[in-house]
């Protein structure tokens, strides 16, 4: 394990010697940093693929080319976020300027999981970098290839320091928890959140928190079947399943239960063959605890579609089952190829389900039916969601992405990411040309004056 303290003491050295200061210089790395990866993508796709059995066409979509969009964005913009704002003046302010000016919290800790291993460590990275801050990314040891791809990519990208990556698993985590930093990103299980929240209360530090749970997709009996399910079983299977924000189950009007299973069952052939143990273009579990974990839920209930597995090769077929609440697979995220689907009558069952269950990371909607998209979005509390869609709302800068409640606090990408890696410092420039002696205690009109403006 390299030494933590040290490696914090030259972030902050940096800082200190304000490298990070420049927007130029925070372009410049940005540039350079996607100059790191373009010149490594062989090497990052084929990590990807041993890491997690990813394709070349999943990867780049999911991973590669989720970082490029991202930092050209940033790159775009970053002038214009970087720019001190002038605020407005009360009347009680007369004569002075407000300004906002953003700011860098210092030296940041990134703590990555091994599901989307490059760009769930990177598109942090981004706004980190962007907003001036020196980071120590702390990526999976779940995924290796991609992990030691990753820090050769930053070494690059940074020689002079700035970003660093430390490779290791929990105990590293935990090693570097227990040092201060002026703020922590992590993305990972609320299990694991709420270590980190309480690692970062010690020393006051400010955390985002990119958790997990059970979102649900709720298919209402008006839906285009054909089109929710192709939609449903890209958002579910891409990854093997292994997506934060996956529909994790189904819940459908019950008249359209079957139709739906049909069409989900058509979706998946077209998608991975009528073998998809054998598709190159379907992934794998990422280990066998996390494989025997599914499969005890892919072999409870009443297998409606699927079922087949490869213990050796860790690959699990997309697997649709029969469920109701209270079946052990309802009772933890799923994070992997298998779909329970539960049925409802009413809407306001469906919607009083969901609502009384945590706050879901993210939840879909598949209706044409204007007063029931209303219901779900204004009635249950979620971090981001979809109509008549799955994952698109994360594939956009211009929407902020997180979770609520147990699913996370905080959110980022595009200039949601800079504002998250900024401290934005109020100062107020006050006149010397006058001054107004009624806030002085001095001052015998002062309170009538203050009560008719303060009022
Ligand atoms: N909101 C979002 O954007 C996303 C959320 N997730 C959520 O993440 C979870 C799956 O990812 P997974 O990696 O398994 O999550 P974990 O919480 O197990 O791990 C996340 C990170 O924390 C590290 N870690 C593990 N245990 C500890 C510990 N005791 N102390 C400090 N750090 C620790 C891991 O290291 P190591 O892996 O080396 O053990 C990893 O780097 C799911 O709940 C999923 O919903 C996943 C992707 C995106
Ligand atoms: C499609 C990319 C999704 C990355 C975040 C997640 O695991 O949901």
């Amino acid at each position: 394990m390299p030494d933590i303290g040290e490696l914090l003491d030259r972030q902050r050295e940096w800082i200190a010697q304000g490298k990070a200061g420049s927007v130029k210089e925070r372009l410049m790395r940005l540039a350079a940093l996607k100059e790191a990866i373009r010149s490594r993508e062989p090497k990052l796709l084929a990590a990807l693929r041993d890491d997690l059995g990813k394709s070349e066409a999943e990867a780049y979509m999911t991973e590669i080319g989720i970082v490029y969009r991202e930092i050209g964005f940033v790159r775009k913009h970053l002038r214009k976020w970087a720019r001190p704002r002038k605020a407005k003046t009360a009347l009680t302010h007369i004569g002075s300027i407000a300004r906002i000016v953003p700011e860098p919290y210092g030296t940041v800790l990134i703590v990555a999981p091994w599901n989307y291993p490059f760009q769930l460590a990177v598109s942090p990275l981004i706004g980190a970098i962007a907003a001036g801050n020196a980071a120590v990314v702390k990526p999976s040891e779940l995924t290796p290839r991609v992990s030691g791809v990753l820090e050769e990519i930053v070494t690059a990208a940074f020689p002079t320091g700035g970003a660093r990556v430390v490779q290791g698993g929990p105990e590293v985590s935990e090693e570097l928890l227990r040092h201060r930093f002026d703020l922590i990103f992590f993305t990972g299980s609320p299990r694991v959140g709420r270590i980190v929240m309480e690692a970062a209360a010690k020393h006051l530090t400010p955390v985002v928190l990119e958790l997990g749970g059970k979102s649900p997709c709720i298919v209402h009996k008006d839906a285009d079947l054909k089109l929710a399910a192709r939609r449903i079983a890209f958002g579910k299977f891409t990854n093997a399943g292994q997506t934060c924000i996956a529909p994790d189950y189904i819940l459908v009007h019950r008249d359209a239960k079957d139709r739906l299973v049909a069409e989900l069952a058509a979706a998946i052939r077209e998608f991975y063959g009528d073998d998809p143990l054998r598709s190159p273009k379907y992934g794998r579990i990422v280990s066998e605890r996390h494989f025997d974990r599914l499969l005890r839920f892919a072999s409870e209930g009443r297998t409606l579609h699927g079922g087949a597995y490869d213990r050796e090769k860790l690959r699990l077929a997309p697997t649709i089952v029969d469920s109701d609440w209270e079946a052990p697979v309802m009772q933890e995220e799923i994070f992997g190829p298998v779909l329970p689907v539960l049925e409802y009558g009413e809407l306001g069952e469906a919607i009083d389900a969901v609502a009384s269950r945590p706050k879901p990371l993210a939840l879909y909607l598949f209706t044409g039916d204007r007063s029931v998209e209303e219901a779900v979005t204004r009635r249950v509390s979620f971090g981001g969601g979809c109509i008549n869609d799955t994952l698109m709302h994360i594939a956009t800068p211009y929407l902020p992405f997180g979770g609520v409640g147990e699913s996370g606090i905080g959110s980022y990408h595009g200039r949601y990411s800079f504002q998250t890696f900024s401290h934005e410092k109020s100062v107020l420039k006050q006149t010397t040309r006058f001054d107004l002696s009624f806030r002085y205690p001095s001052s015998e009109r002062g309170i009538r004056i203050i009560r008719r403006l303060f009022k």
